[in-house]
């Protein structure tokens, strides 16, 4: 059994309370590395990172797609986000249940529903076209949500 796995860092814009606050920017992505820089001297390298004028589409692309396309091939995929109160976990994740986003900020969850089911069907379609049996898929899944765990490290 082998186990992979991938490291993203996507940057969200400010809130207004911090653009009124007067809150600085503090990060900087490196044109063309997944690195991340913070202030002068801290830098962090990922497997990708999103800068601040990222669309959930894109990060949906280069991270999630492969995932599920990979499901078809029965495999298993996690997708975890991990960071503090208000770093974006919920928005890029798109599992708010208070907004309705439009389709272009529907987050991952949604968008690997959508694909997954999407998926099966057309594979259930071609079959019936070339008149072969169509394929049977199980779906299951899980969404977990961990908080306010003040001695959880879920960084390992
Ligand atoms: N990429 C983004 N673009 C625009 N707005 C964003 C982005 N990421 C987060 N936000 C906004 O920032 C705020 C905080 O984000 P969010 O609620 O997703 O954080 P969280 O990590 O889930 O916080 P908590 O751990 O407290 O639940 C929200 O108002 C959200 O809409």
């Amino acid at each position: 059994l082998g186990m992979h796995s991938h490291r993203m860092a996507a940057i969200r814009p400010q809130m207004a309370k911090e653009k009124i606050e007067g809150c600085h920017v503090c990060t900087l992505v490196t044109p063309g590395e997944p690195q991340v820089l913070l202030g002068k001297d801290k830098a962090f390298t990922y497997d990708f990172v999103f800068d601040i004028d990222s669309e959930q589409q894109h990060i949906y692309q280069t991270c999630v797609y492969k995932l599920i396309e990979g499901c078809f091939e029965g495999y298993n995929a996690t997708v975890f986000a991990y960071g503090q109160t208000g770093s974006g976990k919920t928005y890029t994740m798109g599992t708010g249940f208070d907004v309705n986003p439009s389709l272009q900020e529907q987050g991952i969850i949604p968008r690997a529903v959508h694909h997954l089911f999407e998926g099966i069907q057309s594979r259930r379609d071609r079959a019936q076209e070339i008149g072969i049996q169509a394929p049977e898929f199980k779906v299951s899944a899980q969404f977990l949500e961990v908080g306010h765990t003040k001695k959880f490290d879920p960084i390992f």
